[in-house]
């Protein structure tokens, strides 16, 4: 306390704007010494199955090969794994001091918040984004926001003029109340207790949920009806820009400033500045590739730089809204701190997600990955950039290299700019047309990266290459909130993009241990790797996950018998490993149940997303495809929602990744009825196939919710009979056929 009062008389200015702290789950030699336990356990495997090779000709020989490769893949990946352990810190920003010393001469910031399709993500979905960010604690003639639509919707247009309306009541009625969640809808989802509210409150709560569902019927209802109405077209020049011909994929460049320049229509209820607040649609031609979101980031950077240029910008999904209206001054003491703020070049939140459910049966919350893995990888200044809850320097985004020199203050630049709206909206739409780009180094050296489904973690790499410092900043209350996947194909299929990107970065010029080589710490570059190696490491799974059963099946040994010392180092590393994994879990706030499910969603994703991934990316690696991006769906009917809230899996259609699931399901049951078989017959053979009976059944026991989904569910969420009978044969066949 009396450092902070300290601040009146100047003294404070010693004092940091933010901290980092290491994070210890154990203590650092206990971990180390455990660590090098389990690393003993797997050289000792490594060497039993090198010592123990079947000889050429006798059956098994394939297969025991196939289980020394997997277990050389995983011994390298838990190597990898260990970087992302050894170094884990917190950061810890003081906003107060921010206040007291920087107040006057806090910099403009630019929020870009990305849509793509006003189906997948509807309008009333975009536009809570938009109003959350627009009634940040900030002052507003420093605050603009950026709508980019690549779906090229008037419907989206329609709702943002009608958010620019809302938020002259919403901006007031939650600085007056010091509202905490800013986005209306989750806002006006939660019960109040109004007994303990003024009745001024609740009289003005009534009045602005009132304003915001009136507001929501309007936009739905035009969305139902396929069009807007004349008499609201009327009344904005903007909706000229659509005619009958435009089409999401083919359409001229459109810019409209909403919110904007100093007319005094430009203010809320109250009489004080609203935010800027800009439309951007870039152009797109069916005969031009756009480049996906990171096109759209790049549209956002050259549109924004021409009207108000800030030095900071925030960069949000449609469906993540913001959670806490302090949000920039906490990541503002990231870059304004005297005498390091000047090195960072983006402030990084965690994914979080506000539909989870109790069992998180999609494995999103990732508590693992962002309490320990993330923030073990900022240990090594290697924070990943993931796409969306992310500050930015505008320089470091746009190219430029660190150096110690330009510890250029974050000051404003819009005193330069100049002109009127529709001067600003010419200018800005030569910038966004998909023309600009040609011959220049955007997608190359400025801005977002082209050529890669996961633009953020390769563009991220490329700062960090640049010499610039980038920080993970975890809150205690989450920064950002967005929506997981409820449906396991959406799950899936978001993954298996992901992982698609991030093995492609791995084999391009970018590959961390090669671009990165010398230019970001080892710790670093393994830290990439974590999730870099998803495909490769798939096809460690898919073998244990089949090879052992198989060979189960025909009667051939590949584990060495309990009986046997080599037994000893297979049973530990299993049981120490999986044992340090619930203990992480737990630690970070899971409870066994979600562990649990996340290790069925480890082993879907793994046998299915990555492992297309894996052959997919060979194929484009060959030339023999082109890269595409499927737009994760942020609204299902209520059917499937309830049974998502239920913990229940949603399967529901006859995808591929299905078949594979269901095929490992039952080939994994069938070993199991073989090894149940057998013990009952009790022949003497039995005890050299118990790891491999237990391997089976707990596989088993992780696919219970398939097989219930197979042959007990009736809902819409099941498994249709066309997977089971096609997994039914694939599983026969395999079982049938002889293993080498
Ligand atoms: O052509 C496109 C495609 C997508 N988007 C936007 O990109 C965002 C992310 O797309 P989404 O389908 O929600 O993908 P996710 O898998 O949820 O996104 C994660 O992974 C992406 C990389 O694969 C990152 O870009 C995202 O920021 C990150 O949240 C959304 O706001 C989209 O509107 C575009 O603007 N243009
Ligand atoms: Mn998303």
């Amino acid at each position: 306390m009396s450092a902070e009062n300290g601040a009146k008389d100047g003294t404070i200015t010693n004092l940091p704007l933010f901290e980092t702290k290491p994070v210890r789950i154990t203590a650092g030699v206990t971990y180390k010494a455990f660590a090098g336990t389990i690393f003993l356990g797997i050289l000792l495997i490594l060497l039993f199955r090198l010592t123990n090779i079947p000889p050429a000709g006798q059956p098994g020989r394939l297969a025991w090969i196939c289980m020394l490769v997997s277990e050389l893949l995983f011994s390298l990946y838990w190597i990898i794994t260990q970087s992302v352990r050894w170094n884990v810190v917190q950061r810890i920003p003081f906003k107060d001091r921010l206040s007291l010393r920087c107040e006057e001469k806090l910099p403009d910031v630019d929020v870009f918040v990305c849509t793509a399709d006003p189906i997948i993500e509807p309008p009333t979905l975009v536009i809570n984004t938009v109003l959350s960010v627009m009634s940040y604690n900030y002052p507003t003639e420093k605050l603009s926001i950026y709508l980019s639509d690549d779906g090229g919707s008037e419907f989206t247009f329609y709702a943002l003029l009608e958010a620019a309306e809302f938020a002259k009541y919403w901006l007031p009625f939650c600085k007056r109340f010091k509202v905490e969640l800013r986005a209306p809808a989750a806002y006006f989802e939660r019960n109040l207790d109004f007994r303990n509210e003024s009745p001024a409150f609740a009289r003005e709560w009534s009045k602005v949920k009132k304003l915001y569902e009136d507001m929501n019927i309007r936009i739905e209802t035009a969305l139902k009806n396929g069009g807007i109405s004349p008499e609201v077209k009327e009344k904005h020049k903007g909706f000229s820009e659509w005619s009958s011909k435009t089409t999401k994929n083919d359409h001229q460049s459109i810019v409209q400033v909403l919110i904007g320049g100093n007319n005094s229509k430009y203010v809320d209820i109250d009489g004080n500045k609203l935010p800027r607040l800009v439309y951007l649609s870039r152009e797109k031609r069916p005969q031009k590739p756009h480049n996906f979101k990171a096109g759209s980031m790049n549209a956002l950077i050259r549109v924004s730089s021409q009207i108000s240029n800030a030095p900071i910008i925030l960069n949000l999904d449609c469906d993540m809204y913001s959670n806490d209206p302090d949000a920039i001054r906490d990541a503002l003491c990231f870059f304004l701190d005297e005498k390091q703020g000047y090195k960072t070049s983006y402030v990084q939140h965690p994914q979080r997600y506000h539909n989870l459910n109790k069992a998180d049966t999609y494995s999103s919350k990732a508590g693992v990955t962002h309490k320990i893995e993330l923030a073990g990888i900022d240990g090594y200044g290697g924070t990943l950039y993931c796409g969306t809850g992310c500050f930015h320097r505008r320089a470091s985004l746009c190219g430029m290299k660190f150096s110690q020199e330009n510890k250029a203050e974050l000051s404003s630049a819009k005193d330069e700019i100049q002109g009127t709206v529709e001067e600003l909206e010419e200018k800005s739409k030569l910038l966004a047309n998909c023309s600009y780009e040609d011959g220049t180094d955007w997608g190359k050296k400025m801005g977002l990266v082209y050529g890669c489904p996961v633009e953020d973690i390769v563009t991220g790499l490329t700062i960090q290459c640049r010499g610039w410092r980038p920080i993970y900043y975890d809150p205690p209350k989450p920064g950002f909130l967005g929506i997981a996947a409820t449906t396991l194909d959406q799950a899936l299929v978001q993954h298996k993009r992901w992982c698609e990107g991030l093995f492609q970065i791995f084999l391009s010029k970018y590959c961390p241990f090669i671009y990165g080589y010398g230019k970001i710490k080892l710790g670093a570059q393994m830290g990439y790797c974590v999730y870099l190696w998803w495909a490769p490491i798939s096809l460690a799974t898919v073998c244990y996950a089949t090879v052992p059963t198989l060979c189960l099946i025909h009667g051939i040994q590949i584990f060495p018998q309990v009986s046997s010392p080599w037994f000893i180092p297979f049973a530990y590393v299993f049981i120490a490993k999986y044992g340090y994994s619930l203990f992480e879990s737990l630690v970070c706030g899971d409870t066994f149940e979600r562990w649990w499910n996340a290790q069925r969603i480890w082993l879907f994703r793994r046998i299915s997303s990555y492992f297309f991934a894996f052959t997919d990316t060979i194929i484009r690696q060959l030339g023999l495809a082109q890269m595409t991006f499927t737009i994760t769906a942020k609204v299902v009917n209520d059917e499937v929602m309830k049974r998502y809230e239920n913990g229940i899996l949603e399967f529901g259609s006859s995808s591929v990744m299905f078949v594979i699931i269901t095929t490992l399901a039952l080939l994994n049951l069938f070993g199991l009825l073989w090894g149940i078989k057998t013990i009952f017959m009790a022949t003497t053979m039995l005890e050299q196939f118990i790891p491999q009976i237990i391997l089976s059944g707990v596989l088993v026991m992780v696919n219970l919710p398939v097989y219930i989904a197979l042959f007990f569910r009736t809902d819409e969420g099941n498994l249709p009979s066309s997977v089971l009978w096609r997994s039914v044969v694939l599983a026969s066949v395999a079982s049938l056929l002889p293993v080498l």
